[in-house]
């Protein structure tokens, strides 16, 4: 495959002693990744376009031994355009990244040095106590930055306009290190701890997020970016996903997913999903889930006409405690002209029925007493009006006193509940129809040869595995009111994969594949979404479990749609449930209407009725909570492995458990007793029913 543009290939050092121990102490690859991705627009070189890709990362001690293994190998094995280290420039006794790289130099480079320097001495003096070296190996370009962040970052913004000519020199014209775009390089090879650091590819302008395995497990704030298309007018990043061609020695053999925390893939998947549109409906029974998409003016009056509160009898308020005569019958049905009332006359009168005119206060039958009836005893003629004192309008409503016409009742973002007030109060004031959002229709495909339909008859075959993701999902998402189309299961074959997916697409607005996402040789869903469908995974692994290869992906708009977003969720069982509530479910509700924190499912503090472990990861532990006099308790639902969907039995909650490389590796469970937040994913009961 060739294309115009040719790739940079970057390799990013850091050495630190304190990052080296601690990966979670670095701010130096993100710093120096997004300089790169900044200076990546329109670079060319001779004529030629270019772009950089940063394809290693990498931590190492202050050891000069260590840095060089990593530079020979970048150098000479891999063949990097550029290699950046930072950190170790300074005088310490420890400092010997100049020296660790001048030993290997061929070439050296001083005018980058004085590009460096002469840059920073711009902003501080002290960046003469820095000693950049810089110069060539081979075909690669090597520079020493500071090992502040700060420091390092306007090092290399003083030079990296340059240094694409420097590295197309080094490499000469048609170099082996500059890749055509789209060519995956097959010694691509592991990151020092696998999860810390991993290579990223990403245009301009697209955060990039290396592992922050001791962030939170919990739930993103709501800071997300605006909601639009995934496809901002910057250009897709190259596909990392293995390739379709099925040769299962060019697989990557660690993930180029970078790992990414909860947070961050909550904030990546409101920040790209797309609007859908709104629509009409009418305030029945089916509006229950849609949320307003205007806001809702009264269109007449409650009540609309003056109305008796009480069964009694309509009086003039002035007239006072006394016998009156009984002259008119007001029942609660629609009467037109009605006898007026005069001062001295009293009319029985029932609750909800209008008032008759000149009536301007109603006694309650309790406070009355009959005084004479009509012979056959049917109707009463004459009744004494115990109460005295009575006030102007008492035991009456208004005209409009509970809505006027005209009166705002409900909010552009209000959500119809099945509580029934809502569409009780629609009902109420004449509205028949309202603009409600598009409610998202949720295709749901299972991946796998070995996955048969659950109910299959017969006995299953060795290898067999009977679909549960599938009918689990589906009742999810239709028990939270969304529509699902069955995709059925799609079998292990890149073509038939996009032949269902190109089916499937233009029938939903948002789409959930289960199995097949994580290093498996036929864990064909990453490339097929980013080669065939030209799609953007804005993330491929998440710290947390269960749910680590966790994908969520957008694909883009064709003719004036939208784009679709898919999630592509573990095939465990357990791992694809509790994605589905924690990642997908919140991103129905954004795409339905919801905004901000309330696209999320409620969390609460839950007290621990036993000790619960700790994993390595952070964990989305399964448990029951129960309203125990007042307070919610929480029991683990057993056994967590992820592929056991018993763990989900009776579940209606999922512990937020911080890793253990949060908490230190001391804390290895949280004892009982101890407050935990709980997200809360189905309904609450009481303890002991
Ligand atoms: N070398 C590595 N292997 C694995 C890693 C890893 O990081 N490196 N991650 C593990 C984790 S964590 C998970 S989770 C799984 C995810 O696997 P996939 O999403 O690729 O799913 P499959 O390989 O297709 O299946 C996994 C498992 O689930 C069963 N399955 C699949 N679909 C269904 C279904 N619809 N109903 C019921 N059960 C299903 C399938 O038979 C497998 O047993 O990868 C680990 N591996
Ligand atoms: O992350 Mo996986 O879902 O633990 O088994
Ligand atoms: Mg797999």
């Amino acid at each position: 495959m060739s294309s115009a543009v040719k790739e940079l290939t970057v390799g990013i050092l850091v050495v630190s002693d304190t990052a080296a121990a601690d990966h979670a102490t670095d701010r130096a690859i993100d710093t120096l990744t997004a300089v790169i991705a900044e200076a990546n627009a329109a670079i060319t070189v001779q004529g030629a376009s270019y772009e950089w890709l940063v394809e290693e990362r990498r931590i190492v001690p202050d050891d000069k031994l260590r840095i060089q293994d990593k530079l020979r190998d970048w150098c000479d094995s891999k063949r990097l355009s550029l290699v950046v280290t930072t950190g170790g420039t300074g005088f310490g006794p420890r400092d010997v990244t100049p020296e660790a790289v001048s030993e290997l130099l061929e070439k050296p480079a001083t005018g980058l040095v004085h590009g460096m320097l002469a840059a920073s001495l711009k902003i501080t003096p002290f960046a003469v106590m820095s000693r950049p070296v810089a110069g060539v190996r081979k075909e690669t370009v090597i520079i020493t930055l500071p090992g502040s962040p700060k420091g390092a970052k306007e090092n290399l913004e003083a030079i990296i306009k340059l240094l694409p000519h420097a590295c197309v020199q080094a490499a000469g014209s048609d170099s082996r290190s500059l890749h055509s775009g789209g060519t995956i390089k097959l010694e691509q090879e592991a990151g020092l701890t696998g999860d810390a650091v991993a290579s990223a590819r990403r245009s301009p302008g697209q955060h990039d997020h290396h592992s922050h395995l001791h962030e939170s497990g919990g739930i993103a704030s709501d800071n997300a970016g605006s909601v639009g298309h995934s496809h901002c007018g910057h250009h897709a990043p190259k596909p990392r996903s293995n390739e379709l061609s099925g040769d299962v020695t060019r697989r990557h053999r660690s993930s180029p997913y970078p790992m990414i925390s909860v947070a961050e893939a909550h904030k990546l998947v409101a920040a790209n999903l797309p609007i859908l549109g709104t629509t009409k409906r009418k305030v029945d029974s089916s509006l229950v889930g849609y949320i307003l998409a205007e806001d809702i003016v009264a269109v007449e009056s409650v009540p609309a006409f003056r109305a008796s509160i009480v069964d009694g009898y309509a009086v003039v308020h002035t007239d006072g405690a006394g016998v009156y005569p009984v002259t008119a019958v007001a029942h609660a049905t629609s009467t037109s002209d009605a006898a007026p009332l005069a001062a001295g006359q009293i009319a029985r009168i029932t609750t909800g029925a209008p008032l008759p005119p000149g009536a301007t206060a109603v006694v309650m039958v309790e406070d009355t007493r009959i005084v004479e009836k009509t012979e056959d005893e049917k109707e009463e003629l004459r009744v004494e009006i115990l109460a005295s004192g009575l006030e102007d309008m008492e035991n009456v409503r208004e005209v409009g006193s509970d809505v006027r016409a005209g009166q705002l009742v409900l909010q552009k973002g209000a959500q119809i509940t099945g509580v029934g007030g809502e569409i009780g109060l629609l009902a109420s004031v004449g509205v028949q129809e309202v603009a409600v959002y598009h409610r998202p229709v949720v295709g749901v495909l299972s991946t796998g040869d070995e996955v048969v339909d659950h109910d299959r008859p017969g006995e299953l075959k060795l290898g067999e595995v009977r679909d549960s993701n599938r009918p689990a999902l589906i009742a999810a998402i239709r028990s939270r009111g969304y529509e699902a189309v069955d995709l059925g299961i799609a079998r292990d074959k890149a073509e038939t994969l996009e032949e269902v997916l190109k089916g499937a697409l233009p029938k939903v607005d948002l789409l959930i594949t289960t199995g097949g996402v994580s290093m498996g040789e036929k864990d064909l869903l990453k490339p097929t979404i980013e080669r065939t469908f030209t799609g953007t995974i804005h993330f491929g692994r998440v710290a947390m479990k269960p749910g680590k290869p966790t994908t969520f992906a957008t694909i883009p708009a064709v003719d004036d749609g939208v784009g679709k977003p898919i999630f592509s969720l573990p095939g465990n069982p357990a791992s694809a449930t509790v994605t589905f509530h924690l990642f997908v479910l919140p991103a129905l509700r954004q795409l339905s209407g919801h905004i901000g924190s309330e696209r999320y499912l409620p969390t609460a503090l839950v007290t621990l009725d036993h000790d619960v472990p700790l994993d390595a990861r952070p964990e989305f532990h399964r448990a029951v909570v129960t309203i125990d006099k007042g307070t919610l308790q929480a029991r683990s639902t057993g056994g967590q492995r992820s592929s056991r969907i018993g763990s989900m039995e009776a579940a209606n909650a999922l512990l937020c458990l911080p890793g253990l490389t949060e908490v230190g590796d001391k804390r290895k469970r949280i004892p009982r007793g101890d407050k935990v937040a709980a997200l809360l994913i189905g309904e609450l009961t009481m303890s002991g029913v």
